[in-house]
């Protein structure tokens, strides 16, 4: 259901989905650019469909959904009998960990609502869903503020008249606000350093011309848009000096998840002398696992591919590969800026020095 069509402010541009009372408020972010739509999710279900078919994406930005998704399940079980609002809860948060497999951001915020709810065994219903409602507003207020520190420790890696460039989108839209790799480039452009940005188009979803170049655009940052296979050639005229890209699993050696290309990217920059950084909060790592060989990698409807432009554009019929994501290894990186700090070399001793003991392992 769209609600509303009035542009945002620059500063409420990320997460929407705060307002409970029955629903979850998101950004339908498959009709930007050319439409600015706020959605109301009424249930579960459209809770995960909204997540499935990327009307809210990014890593940070699924995992703050998918916490408030949690709430609306345990909001529609009711209060009245702790049991089935338990039940609710539990139920809700295990199938929206059905929505997507490579962010580990999902699976982290849905781990903090079930541990808030085995922790508050005790409480009654109103107060025990009004404790998890609480838990999943302190995810959303927790990322705004790790974005902005990301934004801090990253733009000390910019230097002024430089070239950057981005690939898909890890901006405001993708987080609960401001973004990670966006976040470095808005914070350099707000310290006043002259910065130019080609954004790789990111197929098949074009997360970085529909979405990217919108943010960009919005917020007066100088940006080219280009297709992907231009990468290499802005990189050989020397229009790139750094290359940020974002996150949605990184493993224990640094190892990292990203939208499908980012690893010819990197391979790029590498052949070309061109530092390397991705940008992600801490809950973007999975120290779990200890290296990206088993990172699961979601595998999209070929109808992205063969219909990506509203019109039949491949063969009936024929045989389609449709990876969201590839792995980057760890020496390809100079560099993860997190809200902590740059984490430099990329390697499991910087990281855990940085970021601190595992935490659970996640799905
Ligand atoms: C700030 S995380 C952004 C991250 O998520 C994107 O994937 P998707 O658009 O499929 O949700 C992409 O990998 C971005 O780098």
């Amino acid at each position: 259901m769209s609600l509303d069509t009035a542009e945002p402010t620059l500063e409420t541009l990320g997460w929407v989905g705060n307002a409970i009372d029955g629903h979850v408020r998101l950004i339908d972010q498959t009709r930007l650019p050319t439409e600015f739509v706020r959605i109301d999710c009424r249930d579960v279900s459209s809770v995960w469909e909204a997540i499935r078919s990327l009307r809210v994406r990014g890593a940070p930005a699924i995992g703050i959904a998918a916490a408030f998704g949690a709430v609306l399940g345990g909001q529609k079980a009711g209060t009245g009998d702790l049991d089935s609002l338990r039940r609710g809860l539990l139920d809700a948060s295990a199938y929206l960990r059905t929505s997507r497999p490579t962010a580990v951001n999902l699976f982290w915020a849905l781990d903090r609502i079930e541990r808030t709810i085995e922790e508050n065994r005790g409480l009654d219903g109103p107060t025990l869903l009004e404790r998890v409602l609480t838990e999943a507003r302190a995810i959303a207020d927790e990322d705004k503020v790790m974005c902005r520190s990301i934004g801090r420790f990253g733009a000390e890696l910019v230097g002024t008249g430089q070239g950057i460039l981005t690939h898909c989108n890890a901006g405001g839209l993708a987080t609960a606000d401001y973004g990670t790799a966006l976040a470095v480039i808005f914070s350099a452009h707000s310290a006043g350093k002259a910065v130019h940005v080609f954004a790789d188009e990111t197929r098949p979803l074009l997360q970085g011309a529909r979405l990217t170049a919108w943010e960009l655009q919005r917020r007066g940052v100088p940006v080219t848009l280009i297709c992907d296979n231009m990468a290499a050639q802005v990189m050989k005229e020397g229009k790139v000096q750094m290359v940020i890209v974002g996150a949605d699993r990184i493993a224990a050696n640094g190892d990292t998840a990203n939208k499908i290309g980012t690893y010819g990217v990197a391979l790029l920059a590498k052949a070309h002398g061109i530092p390397f950084y991705v940008a992600a909060p801490s809950s973007t790592f999975d120290l779990s696992l200890p290296d990206g060989s088993s990172i699961p990698i979601e595998q999209r409807d070929p109808r992205e591919i063969t219909q990506g432009f509203g019109r039949q554009t491949a063969p009936e019929g024929i045989s389609v590969y449709n990876p969201a994501f590839d792995v980057t290894p760890a020496q390809l990186i100079d560099a993860i800026v997190t809200e902590r700090g740059l984490i430099r070399p990329v390697d499991a001793k910087t990281i855990r020095k940085t970021l601190g003991p595992p935490r659970s392992s996640q799905s």
